[in-house]
């Protein structure tokens, strides 16, 4: 889905994790617009706009800046108003977008596709991730250090990170610098494995072409929205490397869905949560409780976060069941599968099924 007509300008999104190098990729689109006249529109969450103040090689008029808050919860009908004023006051060819840090970037999108002022003006084109390719990677291993010591930051940044990866349609692999050939193999395995349609970029400094994010006309909706993978998998569909009988793509990183008509037992459902199967890093979907019939109960655990509990009510043309996607690194699929099924009702638990504490949150 393209919103617009053919004079809309077409929009770059740039999003990613605090730090990752968004900015350093605006400043290098600036200084090398490769025929295009791009305007910036940044957003920084402290008092002063940092991100700003460093953008380099622009005029005042280059750069919009939207500070005291966070596009996505905030600012959205700010963002609203100055797209459009801009879009009125001046002419140039290209808009990017630079979310902050802790931004989702999908709130973002939408005013680029449901806002009828802005759609007038615009269409979204490009949605790209810059991610913190050693952060990412430190994610997952905790033995690691960063060279100068810090820490890349923020854990329970993990389902941002996760959201940022699975919506985008171009992918930095940024800092690469900072990371060993073979993790970032690996980062690039599990990051084609949470959003296998992007086009993916090894970078060090964000050193990619204004081609490769300004115009790109990759931007589609429809396919984003299906093709992130867990939505695949809860699709029962399963693709290209990736289609494999054990289901395992490159560096052991595969991914399964867990389906069934039955029940959780509220209590050991919860304790396998708690404990957690070793090499899952990433599980979405949702879930049965005998205890909660009318309710979806979700999971999404990203890294190290994790939250159960009730996301909306069952319509009367679902068909209720449990269905979870993990994905994760040398994960013993049929281990977990044996594990799930023990936290299933039993019959006889399920002919009492009045009788059971519920340890998950009830809103
Ligand atoms: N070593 C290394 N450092 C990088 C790379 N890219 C960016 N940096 C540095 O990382 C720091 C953060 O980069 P920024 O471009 O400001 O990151 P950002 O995503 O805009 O940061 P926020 O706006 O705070 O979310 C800066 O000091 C950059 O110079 C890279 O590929 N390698």
């Amino acid at each position: 889905m393209t919103a617009g007509s053919d004079d809309t300008r077409p929009v770059t999104l740039v999003s990613g994790t605090l730090g990752a190098g968004k900015t350093t990729l605006v400043n290098r689109i600036l200084q090398n617009q490769a025929g295009y006249d791009v305007a910036v529109l940044v957003n920084d969450m402290g008092e002063i706009n940092v991100d700003a103040e460093l953008v380099a090689g622009s005029t005042d008029e280059d750069v919009i800046d939207l500070t005291n808050g966070c596009i996505c919860c905030r600012l959205r009908d700010d963002l609203t108003d100055e797209v459009v004023r801009l879009a009125d006051e001046r002419a140039f060819d290209c808009l990017l977008v630079e979310a902050s840090g802790v931004s989702e970037p999908f709130p973002i999108a939408k005013t680029f596709l449901e806002e009828d002022e802005v759609t007038d003006r615009y269409r979204l084109d490009t949605m790209v991730s810059v991610l913190d390719a050693y952060g990412f990677w430190k994610e997952f291993d905790p033995e690691t250090t960063r060279p100068d010591g810090r820490h890349p930051g923020g854990r329970e940044l993990a389902n941002v990170l996760v959201d940022q990866v699975e919506f985008c349609d171009v992918l930095l692999l940024n800092k690469c610098d900072l990371v060993p050939d073979d993790a970032i193999d690996e980062v690039e395995a599990v990051a084609r494995e949470l959003q296998p349609r992007a086009s993916l970029y090894r970078t060090t400094y964000a050193d990619v072409s204004p081609e490769t994010v300004l115009d790109t006309g990759l931007f589609d909706f429809d396919a984003v929205r299906r093709s992130a993978g867990w939505k695949r998998q809860l699709a029962g569909e399963h693709e290209d490397s990736h289609d494999r009988a054990d289901g395992e793509g490159d560096h052991g990183v595969s991914s399964f869905c867990y389906e069934s008509t039955r029940p959780f037992h509220p209590e050991r459902f919860n304790t396998w949560i708690d404990e957690w199967p070793s090499g899952v890093y990433r599980a979405k979907g949702f879930f049965l409780l005998p205890t909660r019939s009318e309710t979806v109960m979700g999971l999404n655990r990203a890294g190290p976060s994790v939250t159960a509990g009730p996301i909306g009510e069952w319509r009367a043309d679902d068909e209720p069941a449990t269905r979870l996607v993990f994905i994760g690194t040398d994960v013993d699929e049929a281990a977990i599968r044996e594990q799930l099924a023990d936290c299933l009702l039993t019959d006889e638990e399920m002919a009492d099924a009045d009788a059971f504490s519920d340890p998950f949150p009830t809103a």
